[in-house]
């Protein structure tokens, strides 16, 4: 059921435990990365990445953000190793941002806010047979998150920004193809990873966060491109509830 919740107003972030009692659970997402209280794992080997352009499908407006969904019936595009165990599969991106420049981004870093944060959703293919399936599941998923800090024009994100005009309304969709999200990826692949869960209802415990250190750029023209879809998107940091972040 496309249950009415929303980020502002009555039925914001603040409400959602309502309809959503996990929302107040032990592994909600996002969380402030204090990097004094990071935990250096030794075990942890490089992410392994192949996503494959040709898997990049459509861009939905979803109502409360938009999404470029990727075609997940095989797997040409995946990643492995890091925290993960198997195969995740690329399911979809999209982004959160705020109302200003000044903040935006889910995870903060001991406190900073960033002015937009990239998402890159993926499930566990080896033990699932979909995404709706993985969704709920502690294995089920695997986020990447990339932060963005006002800079230069990204011309990576222009390609998106260009495409935004062809899904003004909830509902309408547009052919999205060919797009290489590596394009979108920073210089250093150094990451912090912590167990956590969806930002947005259904909010499922279910998600292994793996998220860079290095931003990449956006322009605050962008943002405002991005904005004229809608306002804000991002939910506050949660408790920690006595996890641990690694790196
Ligand atoms: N912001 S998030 O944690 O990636 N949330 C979702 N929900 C569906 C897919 O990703
Ligand atoms: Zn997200």
């Amino acid at each position: 059921a496309s249950l009415n919740w929303r980020y502002q107003g009555n039925n914001g972030p603040d409400q959602w435990h309502k309809l959503y009692p996990i929302a107040n659970g032990n592994h909600q997402s996002p969380i402030d990365i204090k990097t004094k209280e990071v935990k250096k794992d030794p075990a942890l080997g490089h992410l392994k990445i192949s996503w494959n352009l040709s898997t990049c499908k459509e861009i939905v407006n979803v109502g409360h953000s938009f999404h470029v969904n990727f075609e997940d019936k095989d797997n040409r595009s995946v990643v492995t190793g890091g925290p993960l165990t198997g195969n995740y599969r690329l399911h979809q991106f999209h982004f959160h941002w705020g109302q200003a420049d000044d903040q935006g981004s889910e995870h903060t870093v001991d406190g900073a806010k960033y002015a937009s944060e990239l998402h890159l959703v993926h499930w566990n293919s080896d033990k699932y047979s979909s995404f709706a399936e993985a969704s709920d599941k502690p294995d089920g998923l695997s986020v990447i998150a990339v932060f963005l800090k006002v800079g230069p024009p990204n011309e990576h994100v222009q390609d998106i920004v260009k495409a935004l005009g062809s899904i003004k309304t909830k509902g309408k969709k547009a052919p999205f193809t060919n797009f290489d999200p590596s394009t979108l990826l920073p210089g250093s692949l150094d990451y912090w990873t912590y167990p956590g869960s969806l930002t947005h209802p259904p909010l499922f415990e279910s998600v292994t966060w793996i998220i860079y250190k290095e931003p990449i750029t956006i322009s605050s023209e962008q943002l405002a491109q991005f904005r004229s879809l809608i306002l804000t998107n991002h939910r506050l940091p949660q408790p920690l509830k006595g996890r641990q972040v690694r790196t």
